[in-house]
């Protein structure tokens, strides 16, 4: 009989922490432990709330009757980290330093590696990190801007989009790193990148160019962004909300919920119609772009993510770009499986767990 292997994984977002247990491929139970404002009021920095979430965890463990001795392995979201290449990464004190400093910034998701290992120091197990956010396989070429001094970077929904690229190996019965996949985030922030042999070799960064999305302003003009900044009228923690959390859907309409639009648009709301076809315009474009870095040799096109369950906005995005190649939808996004399987692929042996250093 196969090894079985139990793993917990761990997501914590800003105001909840989501949990599951797993035996192999299957959820024996998931939880999501919901944070109120004021609970996390007293904590100055993310990195205070490590032990109240740990032992919010561990309660939740035992209340579905898992002891920390019968796990094999837990998986944690990791985190803005130092830019890496994608996989599955042991939680060392390396990782453990940059995750409770924020290297590259302060996030919820840099808990997830750290409480990963405070679990799994009880038990002696591994802990694990699977593709986080700062996954960064570009080339050199990607990199460049008009401004020396300013570099494109490789920020992107690499977990969801790595654990998708898998399964679409394994439905198309392909090795996964023969493909040329363009692969396309439909969530909050929107990810349009391009994988060749298994490495996303460029990527739009949700948070600062591409497509606009349900809460982020992606490319804007410029010029006209210049002249904002210095127009007196806003703070820089302003213009930062205007590109990421208060742009896009969230600036033109109100809401960051396709669902609501798409009764708006239903009710006859022009102008919501207008702006929800103009999103899915502009992740076309962007895919036609990433079709050029592979000067057009593309597998399939995958769209995913939240967004990926509306046929109103992956109709428009496909009847624009299915001449490149066939598109393919994964609606939705499960980012503890996605952990899971991260960790799953090591334990078996099919992957190396890579260090970070
Ligand atoms: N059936 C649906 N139709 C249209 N939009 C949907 C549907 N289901 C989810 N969404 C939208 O998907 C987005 C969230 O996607 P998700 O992948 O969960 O986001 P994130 O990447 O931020 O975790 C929201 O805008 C939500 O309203
Ligand atoms: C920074 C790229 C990944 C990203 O935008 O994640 P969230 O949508 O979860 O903030």
């Amino acid at each position: 009989m196969k090894h079985q292997y139990k793993i917990l994984a761990i997501n914590p977002g800003s105001t909840s922490t989501k949990i599951a247990v797993y035996a192999d491929e299957t959820c024996l139970f998931e939880e999501t432990i919901r944070h109120s404002a004021e609970e996390l009021a007293p904590f100055a920095r993310i990195n205070d709330q490590y032990e109240f979430r740990r032992q919010l965890v561990e309660k939740a463990l035992t209340a579905h009757n898992v002891k920390i001795e019968e796990l094999s392995a837990v998986v944690g979201r990791g985190g803005p980290l130092k830019p890496i290449p994608s996989g599955t990464y042991i939680v060392n004190d390396t990782m453990c330093e940059d995750l409770r400093t924020g290297v590259q910034a302060e996030h919820a998701s840099n808990l997830g590696g750290l409480i990963a290992r405070g679990i799994a120091d009880q038990a002696g197990i591994p802990a694990f990190i699977v593709d986080p956010v700062s996954v960064d396989e570009f080339e050199p070429l990607a990199r460049i801007t008009g401004i020396p001094e300013i570099q494109r970077r490789s920020l992107f929904h690499a977990l969801n989009l790595k654990a998708v690229a898998h399964r679409v190996a394994c439905d198309l019965g392909r090795d996964y790193h023969s493909l040329n996949l363009i692969m396309v985030h439909l969530g909050g922030g929107i990810s349009v990148g391009i994988q060749q042999g298994g490495r996303m070799i460029d990527v739009a960064n949700p948070n600062e160019t591409g497509p606009f999305s349900p809460e982020r302003a992606g490319a804007v003009p410029t010029g006209d962004l210049v002249k904002m900044c210095y127009s007196g009228k806003y703070t820089l923690e302003q213009m930062k909300k205007k590109l990421v959390g208060s742009g896009g859907l969230v600036a033109h309409l109100g809401t960051n919920d396709g669902r609501e639009i798409e009764r708006r648009i239903n009710a006859g709301d022009k102008y919501a119609a207008l702006v929800y076809e103009a999103m899915a315009y502009q992740v076309a474009k962007e895919i036609g772009a990433m079709a050029t870095v592979v000067s057009g040799k593309v597998d399939a096109i995958v769209l995913t993510g939240g967004l990926a369950h509306s046929k109103l906005l992956t109709g428009w995005i496909s009847d624009r770009v299915r001449f490149i190649a066939d598109v393919l939808i994964y609606p939705g996004e499960d980012e503890l499986k996605a952990l899971v399987e991260g960790a799953l692929r090591v334990l078996r042996g099919e992957e190396e767990a890579k260090i970070y250093r």
